[in-house]
């Protein structure tokens, strides 16, 4: 099927005009304006593209120039209030819709829908919001008026089974095409592979990948800035706090130093290295936070179970550098949304639970584009671990073949760690199905020392023999709370 356009025709500006005016960017960064014009044009769009590559721009924008109100979907809260904050710091008419709502605002955002003509340019939703009639109805009448530009799905993979982050609401929103079938349908993603890619395009009715009117762009997932390392360890030798703290000494030391500590900006902290170290449970996430304290070293923890106001500071500090808020020890998740570009080091304290998560938790380190540190200390007691935690959730929900992706990557992602004779980036981007990788320059343990990254894994990891009986005997079973 051709893209189908919407009845009232009009001129559209200079797209470099509302860039660099509206958005404060100087130039598209490479396939940007292709995306943004296939949108325009009134086609499906699917982009696929690594961490940071500026996804958020490709719907932001043709909803400025365009006529209409653009409905973005997204699974977290963070990300929301972050993008619309910054939308209307730019002038930028931008809500949400969710559970933080203040009432007020609510009423005066139904109030718009309302009206058929919203003044609204870019609303973001939850997915569950969308399923409730009250919500469905306003779009109706939104629709209705030739006034629903397009609807962009942020997070795509949520929608898939098959994808680590499955959300069942997310299924629902097949809702949008058989409603409103000739709205344009955007889908963004940092980590699909090609099975996941082609579920979320047939849950959203778009056709194939050769549909006329679905364009596909998938991006490498090469982060060529990211250095990559395993670090592995084992519960008889357990030296991760020491080598942390060795580690990040070692930078300050290097800032305090010629020639770091010409380039640092006048008044700079030695210590002011923005960093993330996620923990898998809230246990561990306050206690390291206070062990990296008792050190000198400005760490906060962050997770589901502290205050509102807790997290909203300590995210501020965090963001605008102040002393003591340098690191955060965090839960999973945190971080998706956060546009803090000079994260220079994220830290796995354990094995994640899946390959995709990983990826985009290493992927919130330099966003600026500049050289960023991603170690995973990795032992096959925290596997069995996580691996028994992946199994409790899969049992939980129910779902067969969610369980199986969720087991399957898994399973990649400790195979990955236990690689030693291949390029970390060249593996990652296997994973996501690509076929030419660029080379990378010294960004990973291989690159950088073969020979005793083979080393490394030979001593530091407990055997296998010792780990399956310590498994026989349950010792892995965890109660971790995230
Ligand atoms: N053309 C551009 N020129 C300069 N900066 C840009 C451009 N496009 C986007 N950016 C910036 O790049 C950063 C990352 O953009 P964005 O948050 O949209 O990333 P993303 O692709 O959604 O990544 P993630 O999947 O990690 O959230 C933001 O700071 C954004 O302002």
């Amino acid at each position: 099927m051709a893209p189908l356009r919407r009845s009232n025709s009009y001129i559209l500006p200079d797209l470099d005009f509302t860039l660099r005016r509206q958005f404060k960017k100087l130039n598209f960064r490479p396939q940007q304006r292709q995306i943004i014009q296939a949108a325009l044009d009134g086609n499906d769009v699917f982009v696929q593209a690594a961490t940071s590559f500026g996804k958020s721009l490709c719907y932001q924008l043709p909803a400025v120039v365009d006529q209409g109100i653009t409905i973005v979907i997204s699974p977290l809260l963070s990300l929301m209030m972050n993008q619309v904050e910054a939308l209307r710091a730019a002038d930028i008419n931008a809500s949400s819709l969710n559970s933080n709502t203040p009432g007020a605002e609510k009423d005066a955002i139904y109030k718009d829908l309302q009206t058929g003509h919203p003044r609204t340019r870019l609303l973001y939703v939850t997915p569950e919001l969308c399923a409730l009639d009250r919500f469905r109805d306003k779009l109706k009448i939104v629709y209705k008026q030739k006034e629903l530009a397009r609807i962009a799905v942020d997070e795509a993979h949520c929608i898939s089974e098959w994808g680590h982050d499955f959300r069942r609401d997310f299924k629902r929103l097949s809702w949008f095409r058989e409603t409103f079938p000739d709205v344009p349908i955007m889908c963004l993603t940092a980590t699909a592979n090609t099975e996941v890619r082609q579920d979320v395009l047939s849950t959203l009715g778009l056709g194939s990948d050769d549909s006329d009117r679905l364009k596909v762009f998938t991006m490498t997932a090469y982060r060529p800035n990211l250095h990559l390392e395993i670090r592995f360890t084992q519960d008889q030798d357990d030296q991760r706090l020491e080598d942390f703290i060795q580690w990040i000494r070692g930078v300050y030391a290097r800032r305090a130093s010629e020639p770091r500590k010409a380039e640092l900006a006048k008044g700079e902290r030695l210590d002011n290295v923005p960093g993330i170290i996620y923990t898998i449970s809230r246990d561990e996430c306050e206690s390291l936070a206070a062990a990296l304290r008792s050190e000198g070293i400005g760490a906060q923890p962050f997770h589901a179970k502290l205050s509102k106001e807790t997290k909203e500071q300590t995210l501020a500090k965090w963001v605008s550098n102040e002393p003591g808020y340098d690191i955060i020890v965090a839960t999973t998740a945190f971080g998706m949304g956060i546009d803090k570009l000079n994260v220079r080091f994220v830290v796995h304290w354990r094995l994640p639970k899946s390959f995709e998560g990983y990826y985009q938790e290493a992927g919130r380190a330099g966003r600026d584009g500049n050289a960023a540190y991603c170690f995973l200390y990795y032992s096959r007691e925290d596997r069995d671990r996580v691996s028994s935690l992946v199994i409790r959730d899969g049992q939980q929900s129910g779902n067969a073949n969610n369980f199986q992706a969720r087991a399957v990557s898994l399973q990649k992602l400790a195979s990955y760690c236990e690689t030693t004779s291949r390029c970390r980036h060249h593996m990652i981007c296997d994973y996501f199905g690509e076929r030419d990788v660029p080379a990378c320059d010294y960004a990973c343990d291989w690159h950088k020392d073969a020979a005793g990254l083979q080393r490394r894994w030979l001593r530091g990891l407990a055997s296998e023999d010792f780990v399956s009986t310590q498994r026989e005997e349950g010792m892995y079973n965890v109660d971790w709370d995230d």
